[in-house]
């Protein structure tokens, strides 16, 4: 398939290492002028539950994480320091974490951002203060995803914390943010940035001027004390302190999907991209002006370099793809594998009447409805488990149809293609049903790591590595392509039945419930 696990290197260097903080795991990649990659080491981290709804993750074990495969990267490329020009961060967005500045000790878990626990939160500060003000200020739904929230919620429950930020001894940050403190110094001199795309999804941050929003702030009631400086996703935050790259400079932060879209050199308006892991989320580049969505899509940053202008994106986030494979394997029993999916899908010619909408946590976008839940629908005796996978499969293509539909409405734009990438795309089934729903071709990039190679490239572009986005494009390669092949009347006939099934989802949850 792709090169993406493949070690030893590719000429003799300079090299660029990007480091990839993800919600399941950390890696570290090493690529080459041609963004071919070089060498990968990669760790998982322990998810920790501790009620239904809360998803919590141990920053220390994720720190030490992120140093082991860093030297892991390195020894494997067989290089040292002084070949590596420069570092890239990209994370796992919103989620949380409050650290003290002067241990380096986090003061609770990271609330990771499918944590549920401040809905109830969300709702009354939309009472308060209005969802309307979230939306115009920020770009975002004011809902439990975001980051905003989850800080108040660490100061309001952990004993004496309010106290100490006000004093000016505690931290925030997204994972990029800790990365970078840590990667720089942390007691020591650490730099306390963040980028605007991780900014942009705190729901504290306006879209419009890049900066913390005050009125936000003191409605959410966070102090100002514990944020970090808004700086470009591509400039030099600071250089690395101790450590396999000691004093080599770190020079980008990226949201993990942002990073994505910079991976996939979606540099022009009206391009998008969609990566197909745990969730799946899809974003369009959408120029130098924000664009307001009405059809529950984020407005969010995609990227900026250096002093230039911002450039902004529409995404939907879907907040159950490949975690409802993961469902069936780990849960129902149903496959041994994720791959397995596919067999078992290819088993049936449809879905048999079966529809599933995994609403597990309520629905992301474009609904944003937390009381929705998952349902499976259309059953009759004759279903079996091959067209429930097929069902599973659906899911995720229609999610996308759904998000594409509105982001055609937000931005005018109509889809030509769609360039695709994550764990999901292996599934051949998959892709060819997403652009049968689409009806729209499907292209999956030779890297399939796009995720670390956009923060590898907007790293290399800070120091000069590459000079300009035109060299990066010159390295993106189709791998594989899917066109569509579904006649328009069965298309229409089976989205207005899954349009049916998501109704089907909406107010399980009752208020007080939520
Ligand atoms: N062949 C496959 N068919 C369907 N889903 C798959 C397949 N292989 C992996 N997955 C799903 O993809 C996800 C892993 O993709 P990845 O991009 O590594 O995710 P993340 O970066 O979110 O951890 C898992 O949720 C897994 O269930
Ligand atoms: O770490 P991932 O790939 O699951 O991405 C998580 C997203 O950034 C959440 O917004």
């Amino acid at each position: 398939m792709t090169d993406a696990h493949t070690t030893g290197t590719h000429g003799t260097g300079p090299f660029i290492a990007a480091i990839d903080q993800g919600t399941t795991s950390s890696r570290c990649i090493v690529f080459d002028k041609d963004g071919r990659i070089v060498s990968v080491d990669q760790k998982e981290h322990e998810q920790i539950f501790p009620k239904p709804g809360w998803v919590e993750h141990d920053a220390t074990e994720i720190w030490e994480n992120v140093q082991e495969v860093v030297a892991g990267a390195i020894v494997k490329a067989g290089i040292t320091s002084a070949d590596v020009k420069a570092i890239g961060i990209t994370n796992q967005r919103e989620t949380t974490l409050l650290w003290d500045k002067n241990t380096g000790e986090p003061v609770h878990n990271a609330l990771v951002w499918q944590d549920t626990r401040t809905d109830a939160l969300c709702k009354e500060l939309g009472r308060n203060v209005g969802q309307d003000r979230f939306r115009r200020e920020t770009g975002l739904p004011l809902a439990s995803y975001f980051a905003g929230p989850k800080v108040r919620w660490l100061l309001d429950n952990v004993e004496g914390l309010r106290e100490r930020a006000e004093r000016g001894d505690i931290l925030f940050g997204t994972m990029d943010s800790w990365v970078i403190w840590n990667l720089t110094g942390g007691t020591d001199g650490g730099v306390h940035v963040t980028d605007v795309t991780n900014a942009s999804r705190t729901l504290l941050m306006n879209l419009h001027r890049m900066e913390w929003d005050e009125k936000i702030l003191s409605s959410i009631g966070i102090p100002a004390e514990v944020l970090p400086e808004i700086r470009s996703s591509a400039e030099v935050y600071g250089n690395a302190k101790g450590g396999i790259l000691d004093g080599v400079p770190v020079a980008s932060a990226l949201g993990d999907q942002q990073a994505a879209l910079f991976g996939q050199t979606c540099f022009a308006e009206g391009e998008a991209k969609s990566t197909y892991g745990t969730g799946t989320f899809m974003l369009m580049n959408t120029g130098s002006t924000p664009v307001n969505s009405y059809n529950g899509l984020l407005t969010t940053v995609g990227y900026q370099i250096g002093d230039q202008p911002p450039v902004y994106a529409l995404e939907g986030s879907i907040a159950v793809t490949g975690s409802l494979v993961q469902w069936m394997r780990d849960q129902m029993g149903l496959i041994k594998s994720a791959a397995e999916i596919e067999t078992l899908a290819s088993s049936v010619e449809d879905n048999g009447g079966a529809y599933f909408v995994p609403a597990f946590s309520g629905l992301f976008a474009p609904y944003w409805r937390p009381d929705a839940r998952g349902v499976i629908t259309g059953l009759t005796r004759y279903v079996t488990k091959a067209h429930i996978a097929r069902a599973v499969l659906e899911a995720t293509a229609w999610q996308t149809r759904e998000i594409s539909d509105a982001m055609t409405k937000d931005s005018g734009v109509e889809l030509t293609a769609l360039k695709v990438d994550g764990g999901m795309t292996s599934n051949n089934l998959l892709m060819q049903t997403l652009a049968d729903f689409l009806d729209a071709p499907v292209v999956r990039p030779m890297v399939a790591e796009t995720t670390c190679l956009g923060a590898a490239y907007a790293a290399g572009l800070a120091v000069g590595f590459w000079p300009d986005t035109d060299a990066l494009r010159a390295n993106w390669r189709r791998a594989a392509e899917w066109t569509p092949r579904m006649d328009a009347d069965t298309r229409a006939r089976e989205y207005k039945s899954w349009l049916k099934a998501v109704e089907r989802t909406m107010g399980w949850v009752e208020d007080e419930e939520s």
